[in-house]
């Protein structure tokens, strides 16, 4: 593929694109120019500007292994090594998920309940369960300049991956990477709990698409039996980590808001609000303890 790659911008861009679309990838304009402005460090304008500029033959080689991959079926982010989340640029590694758009919703949801803990006691502890990326909790930390936030997760490599990212970001000395099953390991009271748990039921795995099936670490994926597992221990557990006024904020499946409200109601929680994604789906729910 390399000989056929022409290396001026513009016409390498074009190459790329047809290669992916003529593999039957979804999105083979944006695929292409994220993997050819990765590899070669050509802006969007200066891929626009100035398309007979010529890139290395280092750079071609590189932009060839990115195309074999991505025919291969493997995301573009996971060969980019990163993925946009709120604003902001979260390293990836084996064992994180990908963070998705979806779980900007769950952000949005519990942002202004955040800020106004923030402003009122000029603080706000969040608790992340299954921090992967690091993304909500990083999102959370970057919007409320006086939060802190520990994330944690069963995987090291996942908790490695926040930490780098919150230090990238400039969040390191408000971010704690706690490793911890659950709430094993927790201590302390939290005005915020949030999680993106895993809730695919284990028998749809397979089932999931090729990239998500083939790429997204099992283990952030599988929710037991019914998906429903890490819901019933978070409402099981929380109450011992949550500050009396404080919000537990999950993100769901599509299908799961009546079982999910079901178990955090039968562990004397109210269901304070409910949140749907960009395509209309129940995404988010948001509860508090219920009053005496
Ligand atoms: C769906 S991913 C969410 C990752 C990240 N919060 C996000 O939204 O992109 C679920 C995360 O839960 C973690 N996890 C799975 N089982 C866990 C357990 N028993 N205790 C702690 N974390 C767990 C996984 O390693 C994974 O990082």
């Amino acid at each position: 593929m390399a000989d056929q790659l022409p290396a001026a911008l513009g016409p390498l861009l074009r190459a790329a694109r047809e290669c992916l679309a003529a593999a039957g990838i979804a999105d083979p304009a944006l695929d292409s120019r994220l993997i050819v402005e990765h590899f070669s460090g050509a802006s969007r304008t200066q891929a626009i500007a100035q398309p007979e500029q010529k890139v290395s033959s280092s750079v071609l080689s590189a932009i060839e292994a990115a195309l074999r991959r991505r025919v291969a079926g493997e995301p573009v982010h996971r060969i980019l090594g990163y993925r946009e989340f709120y604003g902001l640029r979260l390293s990836l590694s084996p064992e994180t998920l990908e963070p998705r758009p979806d779980t900007e919703t769950l952000v949005d949801a519990v942002l202004p309940f955040a800020r106004a803990t923030a402003e009122r006691l000029g603080e706000c502890r969040i608790l992340d369960l299954g921090t992967g990326s690091g993304a909500i909790a990083l999102a959370l930390l970057g919007a409320v300049p006086v939060a802190t936030a520990t994330g944690i997760d069963i995987s090291l490599d996942a908790l490695a991956t926040a930490a780098g990212n919150a230090r990238d970001l400039g969040l390191g000395e408000r971010f704690k990477a706690l490793h911890s099953n659950w709430f094993e390991k927790v201590s302390g009271r939290y005005h915020v709990i949030a999680s993106n748990p895993p809730y695919i039921p284990t028998r749809d795995i397979g089932n999931l698409q090729d990239e998500v099936r083939d790429f997204d670490p099992h283990r952030a994926l599988d929710g037991g039996v019914d998906g429903l597992d890490p819901y019933r221990v978070i409402a099981a557990e929380a109450a011992a980590f949550l500050e009396a006024q404080g919000k537990v904020a999950v993100e769901i499946g599509h299908t799961q808001k009546n079982e999910v409200s079901g178990i955090f109601a039968a562990a004397g929680y109210t269901l304070n609000a409910a949140h749907c994604d960009l395509a209309g789906n129940d995404r988010v729910l948001v509860f508090e303890r219920r009053k005496p």
